[in-house]
């Protein structure tokens, strides 16, 4: 069962209830003895039984991936003790995971001194994160209030130890090469060691028993266990890459590396490049446990580029991110589980490769990858032991078999406390119908306004600057009130159609049939596929027709799928469908199959609206978890317009693997004239021998022209309670238009256990705006920097 500490950080952090990522690599896999840094006591207590892997919701972007550069600065807190703790004993030091996590983020950040990186860099930055995050997951209640934000003084300590060299610092990295013959393990090796410490063979196997190489980068003591290569994946190599794989697997018995490096050539990775056997069999063979350690090694990097599909070099950025995805997709389908992301070091091996002037090789993009291994290598590390001493044990594991997902109580209430509004088959909001009826004042307000003069371009250009304003914000202005007069239009004709058909079913006179066949099929917009179907057209298209307001059917497009015939591996289904004047229902879901897999996401509902303004809903979600399948069905009773007043009461029935989890709650909508509105709701959901409790208040104030703009803001307040555990939680979320071309929608919420985030989100036709708001943009993450650095001095 999650735990309400789990549901607040997957609030702040992730995106859906299952979404979780290893923190880095298992220990529980490789670790029989402590680790080189003498972790002694409880967090070197390893298991190599255990397949379990420690997992921590992320937030970030995997480790590795620097294409992705988003960060956020505000965020590389560091968890540091308090002075009193630093100043006890050795004993108490020892005993204290927090403690030891403390000194661990300061040897991680005097190596990153040593390495002459800087403490900002994007890698750095997530690893304190992650750090950070664990420390909050694990700590206990008490110890959250001495998880202080004191990244300054980590960093201070780390300087002015590094600057003195003393206490002296035993850190080495242990690495293993695994890959097939030829691809460059062992050249590698050569390269990060600057000289010739293992042979390599252009022409055969160069490397033919498993040895240690030696040696120390910057201060570091580096091992790296040179392997044989494995042959091309086919039935008749089988046996000869199980027996390297298992006679690898009895050298790092005695004593496991930190890091295992797994070796593609970039340049030999194509559509039909298909190592699956192989890397299954190394999941066979080392345990799935094994890739929660393991860097993407892509040698031969300087590689002339391909032609794309226009007679063109693709680019370098999307011909890495294109070949790295799919070694990634075939790791995903050997460990059955897509969640595992591998950072991805590139590597240029060739002697003639690209120098910067301090004579270090680079990469076509300017990176020196040397420097970048060894930070990967250290992240890696790291985050490794501080899962060992944050014990992650009870994590998620991976793989089909263990990738069962248990629903946390709060995730639950909370979905159940979310507001569902009734969509009826005109696909228009029924609150959003009752809004405009109540606009009658302005009923004809277009129709009486004076005739205007559109102009031509080129009158347009001849007018000065603030008549050119005058003249576009009064275009404004007619079209909001045209698209209102368009919107009661519709409003009117549905309600017309649907007092016809009344009287029509009275009569007996069905003219249904006709209308829908006479309605034009439309057709939807293309979708992307990869261009690599055929010889000669290079992008095949899948087109889609709409035969009829009822049904949409669209097959569903996997991003990662290399080719045309595995894109589209599932389809979508949407329909609404009145059955007759009271009752309407309606179906959306998306289904997807491959060998593998069978995932389903849908949802179903019926509605019956009363005369007497009463609706009842009942409806069944359907939604695939791994291996397993939450059904959830739910029923509701609103009572409208009780004066201002519409009172809503639901229940809901989960069921997921062999549990059942009842939900109720109670939810009352106050409407103070058309655009103030309240929202009230408390709710209960009660598993196996758990209850959750929850409620909240919302105020929505919409905008003067809603619906035509979906201007508003709203604030809520929630409160959750579970476990002997309360949160009280704000969210403040805006909509508006500031301008002609500028949208801003901003997000901002925070809790009572101080964890919270923001999120600014802009779009705007005008370039002149994109600049203003990425200036407003840094302005406030300098703000939010300066303001931590305050909380850290106090
Ligand atoms: N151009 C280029 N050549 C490379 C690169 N990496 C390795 N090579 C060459 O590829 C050949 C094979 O490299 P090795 O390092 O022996 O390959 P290996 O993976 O150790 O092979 P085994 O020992 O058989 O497993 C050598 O001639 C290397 O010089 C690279 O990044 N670029
Ligand atoms: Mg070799």
């Amino acid at each position: 069962m999650g735990s309400l500490k789990d549901w607040i950080s997957s609030q702040l952090v992730s995106m859906s209830l299952v979404s979780s990522r290893p923190l880095s690599g298992s220990d529980s896999f490789f670790r029989e003895e402590p680790s080189h840094e003498g972790f002694d006591g409880q967090g070197a207590a390893h298991s190599n039984t255990s397949l379990t892997p420690p997992i921590l919701p992320d937030t970030s972007p995997s480790v590795g991936s620097d294409q992705e550069n988003q960060s956020n600065p505000s965020r590389q807190h560091v968890v540091v003790e308090n002075s009193d703790q630093l100043r006890n004993g050795s004993d108490k030091k020892k005993m204290d995971p927090l403690v030891r996590i403390d000194d661990l983020q300061v040897k991680f950040l005097r190596l990153i001194l040593r390495l002459g990186l800087s403490q900002n860099n994007l890698l750095v930055a997530k690893v304190l994160y992650r750090i950070h995050l664990a420390t909050l997951i694990r700590a206990e209640e008490s110890d959250l209030k001495r998880v202080n934000l004191r990244s300054d003084r980590a960093r201070a300590v780390a300087a002015e130890q590094e600057a003195s060299g003393q206490p002296e610092m035993d850190f080495s990295l242990r690495i293993l090469v695994l890959g097939k013959t030829g691809v460059g393990k062992s050249a590698t090796i050569n390269s990060i060691f600057d000289q010739t410490k293992t042979v390599t063979n252009a022409f055969r196997p160069g490397t033919d028993h498993i040895r240690e190489v030696v040696g120390t980068i910057n201060g570091i003591r580096v091992t790296i266990i040179d392997t044989p290569g494995f042959l091309p994946s086919c039935t008749g190599n089988f046996r000869r890459n199980k027996k390297i794989m298992l006679s690898v697997k009895r050298f790092i018995r005695k004593c496991p590396p930190d890091i295992v490096l797994f070796f593609e050539r970039l340049d030999l990775i194509n559509a039909s490049y298909n190592d699956f056997s192989l890397l299954k069999l190394i999941t066979e063979v080392f345990g799935p446990a094994i890739w929660f350690n393991t860097i993407l090694v892509m040698t031969h990097s300087s590689s002339a580029l391909p032609e794309g599909p226009d007679g063109y070099p693709v680019s370098y950025e999307s011909y890495v991110r294109q070949n790295t995805d799919m070694v990634q997709h075939y790791i995903h389908q050997a460990v059955s589980d897509s969640r595992l992301e591998n950072p991805v070091l590139l590597v240029e091996n060739h002697p003639q490769c690209k120098k910067n002037i301090t004579g270090e090789k680079i990469l076509p993009n300017g990176q020196v990858w040397k420097s970048q291994f060894l930070l990967l290598c250290l992240c890696t590390k790291v985050l490794g032991d501080v899962n060992t001493l944050m014990k992650f044990e009870d994590s998620i594991q991976l793989g089909a078999s263990s990738a069962t997902h248990v629903p946390s109580l709060p995730h639950l209430l909370s979905s159940l406390l979310r507001h569902r509004s009734v969509i009826s088959p005109s696909g228009v909001d029924i609150e959003v119908d009752e809004s405009l009826l109540s606009d009658t004042q302005e009923e004809d307000e277009y129709d009486q306004l004076p005739p205007i003069r559109i102009l031509t371009k080129s009158q347009f250009e001849r007018l000065t600057k603030s008549q050119k304003k005058d003249y576009l914000d009064e275009l404004d202005y007619r079209e909001t009130l045209y698209l209102k007069q368009q919107l009661k239009e519709e409003y009117r004709r549905q309600m017309e159609i649907k007092l016809s058909k009344e009287k029509n079913c009275a009569s007996n006179d069905n003219s249904d049939g006709q209308q829908a066949s006479q309605e034009a099929a439309v057709l939807l917009p293309d979708m992307e596929v990869p261009p690599s179907f055929g010889s000669d057209c290079t992008a095949h298209r899948y087109r889609c027709l709409v035969t009829g307001d009822q049904w949409i059917m669209r097959p569903v497009l996997d991003p990662h799928g290399w080719d045309n015939d595995v894109c589209f591996d599932g389809i979508s289904l949407e329909t609404a469908m009145q059955i007759n004047s009271n009752i309407f229902t309606s179906v959306a879901g998306q289904m997807s199959k491959d060998k593998q897999d069978f995932s389903i996401q849908s949802e179903c509902a019926a509605a019956y609206s009363d005369p007497s303004g009463i609706t009842y809903t009942v409806g069944l979600d359907v939604q695939s978890a791994g291996k397993d399948t939450i059904y959830t069905f739910h029923s509701n009773t609103k009572l409208r317009k009780l004066w201002r007043n519409t009172a809503d009461c639901g229940v809901s029935l989960t069921s997921f693997g062999n549990k059942c989890y009842i939900g109720a709650k109670l939810e009352d909508t106050i409407s103070v004239g058309k655009r103030l509105k309240f929202v009230m709701n408390a709710g209960q959901m009660v598993g196996p021998e758990q209850v959750a409790y929850g409620g909240g208040v919302e105020a929505t104030l919409r905008g003067r022209d809603y619906p035509v703009n979906n201007d508003n803001v709203s604030l809520t307040m929630t409160l959750l309670s579970f476990d002997k555990e309360m949160v009280l939680g704000g969210n403040l979320q805006s909509e508006s238009r500031l301008g002609r071309n500028l949208r801003v929608s901003v997000n901002a919420n925070l809790n009572s256990r101080k964890m919270g985030k923001i999120c600014i989100k802009t779009s705007s036709t005008d370039h002149l705006q994109f600049s203003m708001a990425a200036a407003f943009t840094i302005f406030w993450a300098l703000l939010r920097k300066k303001d931590v650095k305050s909380t850290s001095h106090e």
